[in-house]
């Protein structure tokens, strides 16, 4: 299982999780990862773990000002991207632009999507990996696993139908281990988890606890 931590843009210490994220994923068959804020990816980098940004734009070198380009994202050490995260949402024309801005600087990419049919749209756009988050969900500590598996499993079933090759992660209120279990049963590749790490007073427990049953 990938178990990809988001640290948004919450008030944690970025290296302390990051440090923490690498130590439990060198004791674990799951692949962990974390995805820090911009500002903050080459720190984290430096840790050793296995760092994501949460977005890149649509762009390439030139008048962008303001703009995530993907090339400096992985000069800063990212070997992935989250895009179309329901926090940071794009149109359908701009998600396929930082796909491909994505793949040009060699980064992995996640494209996020609300239910299943949008899914189906993602995993068109020759991604990686596609990740279905209820956003009502996000952050209730109520995992989308057990509160709406159906969403999981037509999501699997979309993203199969249109491409094999793309793996599907959940997310939404995934704290937990038997929460990440439960994923993996129903389809899912991943998991992409936020505030039960963030927001942890301890964030290596919380990760030793979500891998522990894998
Ligand atoms: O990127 C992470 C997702 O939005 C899930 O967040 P959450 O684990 O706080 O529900």
């Amino acid at each position: 299982m990938f178990v990809l931590v988001n640290l948004k843009t919450y008030p944690c210490d970025p290296v302390a999780v990051a440090e923490a994220v690498r130590d439990v994923n060198e004791t674990t068959d799951a692949r962990l990862a974390v995805a820090p804020q911009a500002a903050h990816l080459e720190r984290v980098a430096e840790t050793g773990v296995e760092t994501w940004a949460q977005h890149v734009d649509p762009i390439d070198y030139g008048s962008n000002t303001g703009h995530a380009l993907a090339e400096s994202v992985a000069e800063a050490g990212a070997v992935g991207t989250l895009i179309n995260h329901s926090e940071q949402r794009l149109k359908l024309a701009d998600i396929d632009g930082s796909v491909q801005a994505a793949q040009r600087a060699d980064l992995e990419t996640v494209v996020c999507a609300n239910n299943p049919a949008q899914i189906g749209a993602a995993a068109a756009l020759g991604s990686d990996a596609v990740a279905v988050e209820p956003p009502e969900l996000i952050g209730t500590g109520t995992p989308v696993s057990q509160a709406d598996p159906d969403v999981v499993e037509d999501a699997v079933d979309a993203a199969a139908g249109v491409d094999s090759e793309v793996s599907v992660l959940c997310g939404a209120g995934i704290s937990t281990g038997d929460d990440v279990v439960a994923a993996g049963e129903l389809g899912a590749e991943g998991v992409l988890l936020a505030s039960g790490v963030a927001k942890a007073d301890d964030p290596t427990a919380a990760l030793e606890a979500l891998v522990d049953p894998l």
